[in-house]
């Protein structure tokens, strides 16, 4: 296994890029830690499949240099860097048995007869695939072919890192579920660099160690689930993370104070120094998790409206008007309340940022 890092690297499908928007992935500098169980995260076309190809080698980038342990691979082939890599769509051989598929990596590389059984077998068991070894794999359903592709990318256990590039794709909603729960437990058992993209939060927060969340070729964060949900470094991270995402407002400072309207905010004077010295757009983002409807009135606590609430079964959300910007407030199933009653809203310390022109105010 190794530890893969990217240098200075940028890719453009274009021969003669001119400008920022000619480039797939804009320049970045970024590693994948050997043994890490990662998330490739962002929706379509932000440019996760470039970067999943320019790791595998499937694609040679027109800037930087990849490197495998320090060594430089940028113009090696996949088979050359020693990566296994699992696509959308089934990659197998219909005519050879399930068996002998999950064996053809391995007897490619000349592995012994008795290892290969003993590899072979424990990923079938893995993925609950022993039953169906001496099946031909044509007839399979798309599940089940998925599931042998996969089993050829695990089935070695000498390689520098395996990449799912939206393998569940095809598979059953309900298998899905299964399926993130067995990788997981199979790179804790194996503890292979894992890769997986996917534009879907949930399979990446249930998967992954480590999410490196992309949009418009660069990648905004990389960080824990917890990290990305209680410190998005990004306003898009705040968005795209979370259900319903991120409230963000726009705000105004006026002196070391933050306002909307008429309304100050409980936001540390240093912060607000921080941003103004940067100069830009200032914006406030609070998840509806952590801003609370509280009781009464206060020096901390913001006046706004309640517009209306909807109850979503074990909890609801509370739409308010706080100067004529929407916030929304995650509340207990039986909150009360009419549209139109005047409410006080709580940002707890903990869970409100600031953010200067999308980027985390520290
Ligand atoms: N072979 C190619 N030639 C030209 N442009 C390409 C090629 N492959 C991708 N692109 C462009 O590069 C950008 C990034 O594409 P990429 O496939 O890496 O994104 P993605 O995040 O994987 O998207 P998706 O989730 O839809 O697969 C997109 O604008 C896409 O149109």
């Amino acid at each position: 296994m190794a530890r893969i890092a990217f240098q200075t690297l940028a890719h453009s499908y274009v021969p003669q890029p001119t400008g920022e928007e000619d480039y797939a992935l804009k320049p970045m500098e970024h590693t994948w830690d050997d043994g890490g169980a990662y998330a490739l995260l962002g929706p379509s076309g932000c440019g996760k499949t470039t970067l999943l190809n320019i790791t595998s080698g499937l694609l040679r980038p027109s800037e930087g240099r990849v490197l495998f342990d320090g060594r430089d691979v940028t113009p090696l082939e996949p088979q050359e860097r020693n990566i296994a890599q699992v696509f959308q769509f089934p990659v197998i051989y219909d005519t050879m048995t399930v068996y002998d598929n999950l064996a053809f990596p391995l007897r490619n590389r000349k592995t012994p007869a008795p290892k290969i059984r003993k590899r072979v077998e424990a990923v079938a068991e893995m993925l609950e695939l022993n039953h169906l070894l001496a099946r031909r794999a044509k007839n399979l359903g798309a599940d089940e072919k998925q599931l042998i592709s996969m089993g050829r990318g695990l089935v070695r256990d000498d390689v520098s890192a395996i990449l799912f590039d939206e393998p569940l794709t095809v598979i059953d909603p309900h298998l899905k579920w299964v399926l993130r729960r067995k990788l997981r437990e199979i790179h804790s058992e194996f503890g292979h660099t894992l890769i997986y993209v996917t534009h879907d939060q949930t399979e990446a927060l249930t998967f992954a160690d480590q999410v490196v969340v992309m949009t418009e070729g660069r990648v905004l964060q990389t960080g824990s689930p917890q990290a990305l949900f209680e410190r998005p470094e990004h306003t898009f991270v705040g968005y795209f993370i979370g259900s319903p995402g991120m409230n963000i407002v726009p705000v105004e400072a006026s002196g070391d104070r933050l306002t909307i309207g008429e309304r100050t905010l409980p936001v540390d004077a240093a912060r607000v120094r921080t941003a103004l010295a940067k100069g830009g757009q200032l914006e406030l983002g609070i998840r509806p998790e952590f801003l609370q409807l509280a009781e009464g009135s206060g020096d901390s606590l913001v006046p706004a409206t309640l517009e209306r609430i909807d109850d979503l079964g074990n909890y609801s959300l509370a739409t308010v008007n706080l100067e004529g910007r929407q916030l929304v407030v995650k509340a207990p199933e039986d909150q009360q309340g009419t549209p139109g009653d005047r409410v006080s809203l709580h940002f707890p310390e903990h869970g409100t940022h600031l953010y200067c022109n999308g980027a985390l105010v520290e």
